[in-house]
């Protein structure tokens, strides 16, 4: 896997009026996890979208060496085609195979629309998708919401390979997680005051 590293320095991030967080900075390297906490509304998804580069920082920079993949709660399938023909418009561009299809249970779903997968069956659709993209940097908003105990013990299993491999995982979720090592990132409940 290419080299990789994602560092945040001294974010801070502003939805509307509210000051979410501040002065938030943190530097992961390849083979590194870390699971970000904090209740509802602390803005661990804003996070993400910063690193991804879909949200401006209020303050602060983000770097990153390596390729980042998202996974969030939408899904970038077309919903009227079946799910084989959909993942395969993907594949085309990225010019890589399916993976793990059997082991995300997907392979006896390719011939169903993809509007009609359940919720757990479209997270794993997702979940098929940030595979095929090969990239080194994973950014997961809530990769276990829907899941079954099977698929959470698969996501936490594809996690901790793809940080043996030299990958690296920033996971937002209000749910436990388990992958070896993996540091945690709590954001504050609380709401700083505008200048
Ligand atoms: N476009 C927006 N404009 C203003 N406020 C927003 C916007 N998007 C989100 N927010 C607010 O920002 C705060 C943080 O949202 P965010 O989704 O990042 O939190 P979260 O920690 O991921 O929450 P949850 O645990 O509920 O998923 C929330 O109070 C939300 O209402």
């Amino acid at each position: 896997m290419e080299t990789c590293r994602l560092a945040a320095n001294h974010l801070a991030c502003r939805r509307g009026e509210r000051l979410l967080f501040t002065g938030l900075s943190l530097e992961l390297a390849g083979g590194e996890a870390c699971h970000v906490t904090g209740p509802n509304g602390t803005g661990k998804s804003s996070l993400i979208r910063i690193l991804a580069g879909l949200l401006r920082p209020f303050v602060g920079t983000v770097e990153n060496t390596g390729s980042m993949a998202l996974l969030d709660q939408s899904l970038a399938l077309d919903e009227h085609l079946p799910l084989g023909k959909s993942l395969a418009f993907w594949r085309a561009l990225d010019g890589a195979a399916d993976r793990d299809l059997a082991r995300l249970g997907l392979a006896e779903l390719l011939e169903v629309p993809v509007r009609y997968l359940s919720t757990g069956q479209r997270k794993r659709a997702a979940i098929a998708r940030l595979l095929g993209q090969n990239a080194p940097i994973w950014l997961l908003d809530e990769p276990l919401n829907g899941l079954d105990t099977q698929a959470v013990a698969l996501v936490e299993q594809l996690v901790a390979e793809h940080v043996a491999a030299g990958g690296i995982a920033l996971i937002a979720s209000h749910q436990a997680i388990a992958v070896p090592g993996m540091r945690t990132l709590a954001l504050p409940d609380f709401e700083p005051e505008l200048a």
